[in-house]
């Protein structure tokens, strides 16, 4: 197998003034078709700047990103904007919905930016809102639904254009606990189903643990990986490669080490 996103020592330094604020000091990792990843670690750690960097919406400062086979920091503005329309999905923790389109509408709104005629996108729209057990609002604006029907407009939203890839930031960051877990079922569902990779940002270990794999943040760096018990797409990793996805771990335990020392290869 191969992986369908692979990152080597990637950095990210942000210059305010005079000072520089390094947000992430090198990461190593692939994640393979078909996984759900959650980066996980406190605020500041540098999350929100790993997946900026992933969906193409910030240059790093040192390092390499493949996705889908393409080097996308290499990519100029304009070549970032078709690869985001052609490849990847977002889902918002605010849903980012538009407040006068109704959920059909707010869902073909990608399908309208690929030039599709409106009875082909509106007809694509319903059948996500189906698979989102939210067909029976098609026609209400968000205004008309809870937080967790708008949610899922948004993920039906991120699938409508068939993407391989979905970049989710604190997804589930402003539903109540129950309606998070609704939200989180149908994540999985997705990435089940359809085999698609979704890389979701979070700061809550538990809604962490709904992913196959997470990597967790500190300082920038990659501290720990976790495998989710029984992860069917992990297995068949390991089945088919004869080891783990490929990730540089750094241990917190960094005591008495020089640098460098103390890093592991987990694969
Ligand atoms: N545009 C920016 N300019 C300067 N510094 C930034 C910028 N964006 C992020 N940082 C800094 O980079 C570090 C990592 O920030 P990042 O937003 O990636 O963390 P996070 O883990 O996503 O946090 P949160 O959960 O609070 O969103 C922080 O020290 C932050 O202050």
């Amino acid at each position: 197998m191969e992986p369908i996103i692979s990152v080597r020592n990637l950095k990210k330094i942000f210059t305010i003034g005079d000072n520089k604020v390094p947000a992430l000091n090198g990461l190593d990792f692939d994640i393979y078709q078909g996984e759900f990843i959650a980066i996980v670690g406190t605020s500041g750690s540098g999350k929100s700047t790993c997946l900026n960097m992933l969906a193409g919406l910030e240059k790093p400062s040192e390092g390499i990103i493949h996705i889908v086979g393409e080097e996308i920091e290499k990519m100029n503005e304009s070549e970032l904007v078709t690869f985001r329309r052609n490849h990847v999905g977002f889902i918002f923790q605010s849903y980012n919905l538009i407040p006068f389109l109704d959920a059909v509408e707010n869902v073909a709104m990608p399908l309208m930016f690929r030039g599709v005629g409106k009875e082909e996108r509106n007809k694509a729209a319903l059948h996500y809102l189906e698979l989102m057990n939210i067909a029976k609002e098609a026609n209400h604006t968000p205004n008309q639904m809870s937080g967790g029907q708008q949610q899922r407009v948004g993920i039906a939203r991120a699938l409508v254009i068939d993407p391989e890839i979905i970049f989710a930031d604190e997804p589930t960051g402003n539903l109540d606990s129950h309606t998070t877990e609704e939200v989180l079922t149908l994540m999985r569902k997705i990435v089940e189903e359809q085999k698609k990779t979704l890389i979701m940002v979070t700061h809550d270990p538990h809604i962490a643990s709904w992913s196959d794999r997470q990597l967790r943040i500190v300082d920038g760096r990659i501290v720990e990986t976790v495998l989710r018990e029984g992860s069917k797409i992990e297995e068949e990793i390991l089945e088919k490669n004869g080891e783990r996805p490929f990730t540089v771990v750094h241990p917190l335990n960094t005591e008495k080490k020089s640098e460098g020392e103390n890093d592991e290869k987990h694969s």
